[in-house]
């Protein structure tokens, strides 16, 4: 039932999606048979098989990028029914009136998708950074220009051409030009054109042969491995004015390409002004230097994005593996969110082997550990010992959801929220379903919670993240009254046997286990708790 979005879309011009999307309504439920706790990571994929059902959810989230091909409300209603959590406007292309009304269109596709996806759908501006970029095509060139091995184009810092480029003469800065020696290799977008440069005819022009056909599309990237763009300053005008059209129209996240070094990063949380708390910064890694300094980058940096397109480009392609390994591993540890940049196989995710990621970032918390963290990781030990099929956390700013997604829990995470930038935000972290929940709260605290509860609970159960005789481990706050240290965290046995509202009613009323004794992130005890709860 899937379908490679990226060769449709791309197809009518245009668009691409980072990663691998299904079908409407599809998407949730692929996956593997219930887990058992297992001893070690061979027993773990010693248990993998072919036959199990099909019937978990997915718990990588979907960036997908827009274009012309998808600017329309229809097509971005199919797309938020497929399951896309983050959409990203790149800056690099189109007006901002394009992206204005684009954004516009996708509220309004969310809007009227409400009702059946139960999703919000957070937005990302991709600025363009110290990236060089071709220029523009007249309109009478057919673009994608296709370019077949041993032809020759002339590059020029001509700002005539910056709009009118030919298959044969094209616009790039005068800085790339001067940096460019000849022999160099030059690759465009993500490949597979590469150039090499065989004549500098002057300081602003120079001849470069085709070594590896392929095309050139508007404002391709244009790169020679290993190089360091020129940069005088961390933020370009052009980045500023994007910025600025990001925070004028809410967006969620800004993605910045080519972050050479974690000042870039401070750069743009600077320039969001007031809305910095709210926007979060994502730092692409796309060249040798930012993996070099890739710890740096991540303390700045609120989650980061590895572009293995362009990072093939800067480092040899082999070795795009062992980059990314070495990023994902250490966002981690950092416990910040990551975006792999190019399709994944999903069935992988069966085979990961969770436990021993939950014991080792477990290690490497920091004791004393503050009790909101301590709880959050409890709730992920309660869920493996459940084992549970989901988490679900009662969040209002979105902080607990984030931690419980930091010690990669091996189910769902279902996080109920009033607040619809949280929700939207957490689309940025492993594992988490917001579902949002805005009816009255003038009641007894408990019975709002129980509420919210019930509701985030339906909906689990309507998208098939939970069934019946399911367990599922249980987070919230113990009420405005309480200190924190009161903060119950349950574990639920979910006995209701139909998917109907009455019997997930009763889920809830019947006697819960609490564990106590949070100590250091360990669950030391569990107890039954009956009281908090009617
Ligand atoms: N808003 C847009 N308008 C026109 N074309 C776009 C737009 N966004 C993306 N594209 C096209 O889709 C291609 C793939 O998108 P993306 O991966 O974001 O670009 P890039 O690799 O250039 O950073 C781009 O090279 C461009 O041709
Ligand atoms: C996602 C990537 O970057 P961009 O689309 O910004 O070129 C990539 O290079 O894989």
């Amino acid at each position: 039932m899937y379908r490679d979005y990226k060769q449709d879309l791309d197809s009518r011009s245009g668009a691409s999606i980072i990663m691998q999307v299904g079908d409407a309504g599809q998407q949730m439920f692929q996956g593997q048979s219930f887990r058992n706790i297992k001893q070690s990571h061979l027993q773990q994929i010693c248990t993998l098989d072919v036959d199990s059902p099909i019937r978990t959810y997915r718990m990588t989230n979907i960036v997908c990028t827009v274009g012309p091909s998808c600017e329309s409300v229809e097509v971005l209603k199919d797309m938020v029914a497929s399951g896309m959590n983050i959409c990203r406007f790149n800056m690099a292309h189109a007006s901002h009136e394009w992206h204005l009304q684009t954004l516009r269109n996708l509220r309004e596709a969310v809007d009227k998708s409400r009702e059946v996806t139960h999703g919000s759908v957070a937005t990302a501006i991709d600025i363009t950074g110290p990236g060089v970029r071709l220029g523009r095509f007249s309109e009478d060139v057919e673009v994608p220009v296709q370019l077949q091995k041993g032809a020759t184009v002339i590059m020029s810092s001509d700002k005539a051409i910056k709009k009118s480029c030919t298959k044969d003469r094209v616009y790039v800065i005068q800085g790339f030009i001067m940096r460019a020696k000849v022999g160099d290799k030059i690759f465009i977008d993500d490949g597979p054109l590469c150039f090499k440069v065989m004549k500098k005819v002057s300081l602003v022009e120079m001849i470069v042969e085709v070594v590896h056909q392929g095309e050139m599309n508007h404002n391709g990237l244009v790169h020679i491995p290993m190089t360091t763009p020129n940069i005088d300053e961390y933020l370009s005008e052009k980045d500023k004015k994007d910025i600025k059209f990001g925070v004028d129209n809410e967006v969620d996240m800004v993605f910045v390409s080519w972050v050479l070094q974690p000042e870039m990063v401070t750069a743009v949380r600077e320039a969001l002004g007031d809305a910095k708390d709210r926007v979060a910064v994502v730092a692409k890694i796309e060249s040798y230097n930012s993996v070099k300094r890739i710890d740096e980058i991540l303390e700045v940096a609120d989650g980061i994005l590895i572009a293995r397109g362009d990072l093939g480009n800067d480092i040899p392609p082999e070795k795009v593996f062992l980059a990314q390994k070495m990023i994902i591993g250490r966002a981690n540890m950092a416990g910040k969110p990551v975006i792999c940049a190019a399709q994944i196989c999903q069935e992988a995710e069966n085979a990961l082997y969770y436990d021993a990621t939950f014991r080792d970032l477990r290690f490497a918390t920091p004791v004393p550990t503050n009790v909101t963290h301590a709880t959050s990781i409890a709730a992920v030990e309660a869920a493996i010992r459940g084992p549970a099929s989901a988490i679900i956390v009662v969040t209002n700013s979105g902080r607990s959801a984030r931690l419980i997604a930091r010690y990669r829990p091996h189910c769902i995470i279902i996080a109920i929220t009033k607040s619809q930038d949280t929700a939207r935000n957490l689309n940025l972290h492993r594992g988490i379903f917001s579902v949002i929940h805005t009816g009255s709260s003038n009641q007894e605290w408990y019975r709002d919670v129980d509420q919210r509860i019930h509701y985030a609970l339906r909906v689990a159960v309507e998208r098939g993240y939970v069934k019946p005789n399911d367990k599922g481990a249980l987070l919230h706050s113990a009420g405005n009254q309480s200190s924190p240290l009161q903060a119950h965290l349950c574990l639920l046995q979910q006995r209701y046997h139909t998917a109907h509202t009455e019997p997930l009613c009763h889920a809830i009323s019947q006697p819960l286990q609490r564990y106590k004794e949070i100590q250091n992130g360990t669950v030391k005890q569990c107890l039954t708790l009956s009281k908090s709860f009617p």
